[in-house]
């Protein structure tokens, strides 16, 4: 009861106060304070039927006791004494509405993956890697080293970094590979030479792993911006192909800006993408400037509700200045409609490129600032090493890899299953590193 007090904001003090003698006539046999029986309701009711609401409603106080009242019940309470009662009649308890009962979700639509479920897919995602990286130039030479039961030595580790660098994994990353493994040799950590293959591949791993950041599309931009962007024929247009089936069949809505204004047959291949995968294609045909056809295309995706704008870009060399610079327009122009667009900038580095890659990436971030690179074509090339040296010194992430030109060939770039496509499948099959 004198919690109910509580409720109300105590008014200025008043200046009568009780005596013990008047509080004790009052309650003449009130020494230890007793729960008040529940007393009928006097007040409406809210119906049961009232919105839910986190909160429990306020009980209505329709007859508001006298200030000196409440502040005697509250100073009788702080001295432990019960509060003078008012006069005429006991005060009026409101019922409570019963709590509506909380909405429990329907747990058998959830679908959870039991860890045999997890692991299945797992195995299969490894063999899909493997079935296409398996044969290649690639994974020949750096799988070469593990093949054969070669002895613990210096020539081990020679041949390692032959076999690294002729994969186009670089001199720079090469070196620290190879030389973190000789300090540990020297240490005696392996006990032959299978232990320290098994420890390079922990260490390729672990140099890709922070780079294997999946792109995550935030669901409360509407709509999300990805601009692909990268040199001439790296598989810009296919990868935009390939990524709204993959974002289709996820179930968003997109739509697809056909910015590739400069290759004769960029906005027709982009077309029969969109019509194969029943996406919108916003375009103004060859030579119409890409920044207006991005603008279009933000705009049209804007008004119907879109969740995700893919926008082609045409290809330039990473030399062209001012091609490069027809980037950074397009960019300002978008974020006339949304300052936080583009909210990926897609770089596509074509894997058979080898260490010009590196170069690529640096002219790019510079005038268009890359979020997110796509690396395709891993699926017949002796240079995909290249992803290690693009991991090593720049740390962005790789979001997705090209391992053919099937639209399931796009796969979200996964570090184990990767550098594990490269290797006898026998030592695919250690436990990954933390
Ligand atoms: N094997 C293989 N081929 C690919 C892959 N990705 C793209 N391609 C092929 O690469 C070629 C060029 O692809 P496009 O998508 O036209 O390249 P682009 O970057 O849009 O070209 P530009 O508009 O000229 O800059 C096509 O023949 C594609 O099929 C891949 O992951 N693996």
């Amino acid at each position: 009861m004198v919690s109910f007090f509580r409720k109300k904001k105590p008014e200025p003090a008043p200046e009568r106060r009780y005596s013990t003698e008047e509080l004790a006539a009052a309650f003449p046999d009130a020494q230890v304070r007793e729960p008040a029986p529940a007393t009928p309701a006097a007040h409406p009711v809210v119906p049961n039927d009232a919105p839910a609401t986190a909160e429990r409603p306020a009980p209505p106080m329709s007859a508001p006791l006298p200030p000196d009242v409440v502040g005697a019940a509250m100073e009788a309470e702080a001295a432990g004494v019960p509060a003078a009662a008012p006069a005429p009649a006991p005060v009026p308890i409101p019922a409570l509405a019963p709590r509506p009962a909380p909405s429990i979700p329907d747990f058998s639509k959830l679908q959870f993956r039991t860890p045999e479920q997890i692991a299945a897919d797992t195995a299969a995602n490894k063999a899909a890697w493997r079935e296409r990286l398996g044969g290649t130039a690639l994974a020949r030479s750096i799988g070469s080293v593990f093949s054969r039961n070669p002895r613990l030595d210096d020539d081990l580790l020679d041949e390692i970094e032959t076999a690294l660098i002729t994969a186009d994994v670089g001199v720079t990353a090469t070196t620290q590979l190879v030389e973190s493994l000789r300090k540990r040799m020297k240490a005696r950590e392996f006990a032959d030479a299978q232990g320290l293959l098994t420890a390079l591949r922990a260490d390729l791993i672990a140099m890709l792993k922070p780079v294997a950041v999946p792109l995550e599309i935030d669901a409360g931009t509407q709509p999300f911006v990805l601009l692909t962007v990268g040199v001439n024929g790296v598989g810009k247009t296919t990868t935009i192909g390939k990524l709204a089936h993959r974002f289709k069949s996820e179930g968003r809505t997109l739509m697809l800006a056909a910015g590739d204004t400069f290759r004769a047959a960029a906005v027709a291949q982009l077309q029969a993408w969109g019509e194969r995968n029943g996406v919108a294609v916003i375009a103004q045909g060859q030579n119409a400037d890409a920044a207006s056809v991005a603008y279009d295309a933000v705009q049209a995706a804007k008004a119907r509700g879109i969740q995700v704008l893919i926008a082609d870009t045409a290809g330039r060399l990473h030399t062209q200045q001012g091609l490069m610079a027809e980037l950074g327009k397009i960019k300002r122009v978008i974020q006339k409609l949304d300052a936080d667009a583009p909210h990926e900038v897609l770089l596509v580095i074509d894997g058979t490129t080898g260490q010009n890659a590196l170069n690529q990436l640096r002219q790019f971030k510079a005038a268009v600032g890359v979020t997110g690179l796509v690396v395709t074509k891993l699926d017949g090339t002796a240079k995909g090493g290249v992803v290690f040296a693009l991991a090593r010194e720049f740390g962005i992430p790789i979001r997705f890899a090209g391992i053919g030109e099937r639209p399931e060939d796009l796969r979200v770039f996964d570090a184990e299953a990767f550098v594990d496509a490269l290797l006898p499948e026998s030592l695919g099959s250690a436990p990954a590193p933390a």
